[in-house]
């Protein structure tokens, strides 16, 4: 990638959504009846219309990849077309020969709405925080390690619901369920008391895709994820105690799980690009995720959650155990295919420290210990109306910074 030249378009400075970033959306214009969804790229604070870019520049089967609605197409071109086209977008960007070509097509993001960005085939969800499996373990099995055994022996995880995987902003109906009251003997059937956040990143795999029996190895892990993206997979506490005995989450998270609006490649993390924590076990041979694996894989991203506007956690993303190279090289090594569109979360971001907790589970120890907010108000789980904001930064290039924009939702009451 060259050294940033810079943008004949006035970019704001320290803008998160630099040269540097350029993170892929869905978009259509406000106010435009039956506007199509197409691909965007965020530009400073407008949008890039990179379909219609792109046909002005000469490429029109590119164009018909990114005339929309999803990202999907572009995922499965593949590595070196990802690359490609960053180097394109650049040069429309920073020439000033394409000036007047591409200027009309920067839209002002306030001007447009933002869409689910890809259609996931599959989605699983890991578990990947050592600080917050412990945190869980403490609060839901006082009596037993935090840890289970396996835990730093390979990267838990379980298959999500990807036909509710919803873009940032789509309002999460409270799910309905079974729960058991404290001390009943019998469930009963009702709106879920301890709604829950969680706060996490996603990786979305692109290129062809992988054929039944063939896993991703860990060097491989560039070839088959295109970028990041935001997860906020809500959690039905009360519903999940009572279901997951021993299968796992079933309805308590397959209701919704919202995705941020913003795609940030992988070519644009480069900068973010850390050693997770040490390990204390020895991996077996397709977990190995040091330099002679292309490694490491850990990435330095700063996230923050708001509730209702007011800061509640800031979980940094470097402390992950389990990267997500080892995360793909461990859901394929059976032979499951994965395809382009797919994504897989990190499992809740949480640090060491309290305020570095993902999810409400662990900020109230269990619903104990309600969060007291600023407005004199306090939460236990989310209450109907509640807005949850995460967003993220990381380093990028040359001294900028690489904004993941927002996931975002407000409860709704659960149907009657
Ligand atoms: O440890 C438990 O009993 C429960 C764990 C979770 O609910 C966490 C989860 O779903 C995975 C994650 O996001 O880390
Ligand atoms: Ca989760
Ligand atoms: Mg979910």
């Amino acid at each position: 990638m060259p050294e940033t030249t810079t943008c004949w378009a006035d970019l704001p400075a320290d803008t998160p959504f630099g040269l540097d970033n350029l993170p892929y959306g869905v978009f259509t214009v406000r106010g435009v009846e039956r506007d199509r969804p197409r691909v965007g790229v965020a530009v400073g604070d407008r949008v890039l219309d990179v379909g219609r870019a792109a046909r002005a520049a000469g490429h029109p089967a590119l164009a018909r990849t990114l005339d929309g609605p999803d990202l999907n197409p572009l995922l499965r071109l593949g590595r070196s077309a990802w690359t490609e086209l960053r180097g394109m977008l650049r040069d429309w960007l920073t020439d000033e020969d394409h000036r007047e070509t591409v200027e009309p097509l920067l839209l002002a993001r306030a001007d447009v709405e933002m869409h689910l960005p890809f259609h996931p085939g599959d989605y699983v969800d890991f578990y990947s925080s050592e600080h917050h499996a412990a945190n869980l373990g403490r609060i839901l099995r006082p009596n037993d390690e935090p840890l289970k055994p396996n835990w730093k022996h390979l990267p838990v995880g379980y298959h999500g619901r990807a036909g509710t995987v919803v873009a940032s902003g789509t309002p999460i109906v409270r799910p309905r369920g079974q729960r058991l009251p404290a001390g009943a003997g019998a469930p009963e059937f009702g709106p879920s008391a301890r709604l829950d956040i969680e706060a996490e990143m996603g990786f979305v795999v692109g290129g062809a895709g992988t054929r039944l029996g063939e896993p991703v190895p860990v060097e491989e892990f560039r070839d088959h994820v295109f970028g990041a993206v935001l997860v906020n997979d809500w959690s039905a506490r009360d519903i999940q105690a009572w279901e997951y005995v021993p299968l796992g989450p079933f309805l308590a998270k397959s209701f919704a799980t919202s995705v941020g609006e913003w795609v940030v490649p992988l070519d644009a993390l480069e900068e973010a690009r850390t050693a997770p924590p040490e390990r204390d076990v020895e991996l077996l041979d397709y977990l190995r995720d040091g330099a002679e694996q292309g490694g490491p894989w850990g990435f330095d991203v700063a996230m923050e959650v708001r509730l209702n506007g007011e800061r509640i956690a800031e979980p940094p993303f470097a402390s992950m155990y389990w990267t997500a190279a080892q995360q793909l090289a461990h859901l394929t090594v059976n032979g499951a295919v994965v395809r382009a569109g797919d994504l897989f979360a990190s499992g809740t971001v949480s640090g060491p420290e309290p305020h570095q907790w993902g999810s409400l589970m662990e900020l109230t120890r269990g619903g104990r210990e309600p969060l007291k907010l600023a407005d004199g108000e306090e939460r236990t789980f989310l209450a109907d109306g509640d807005e949850v904001v995460i967003t993220a930064t990381a380093p990028g290039a040359n001294g900028s910074r690489i904004g993941f924009g927002e996931v975002a939702g407000r409860i709704a009451p659960a149907r009657r």
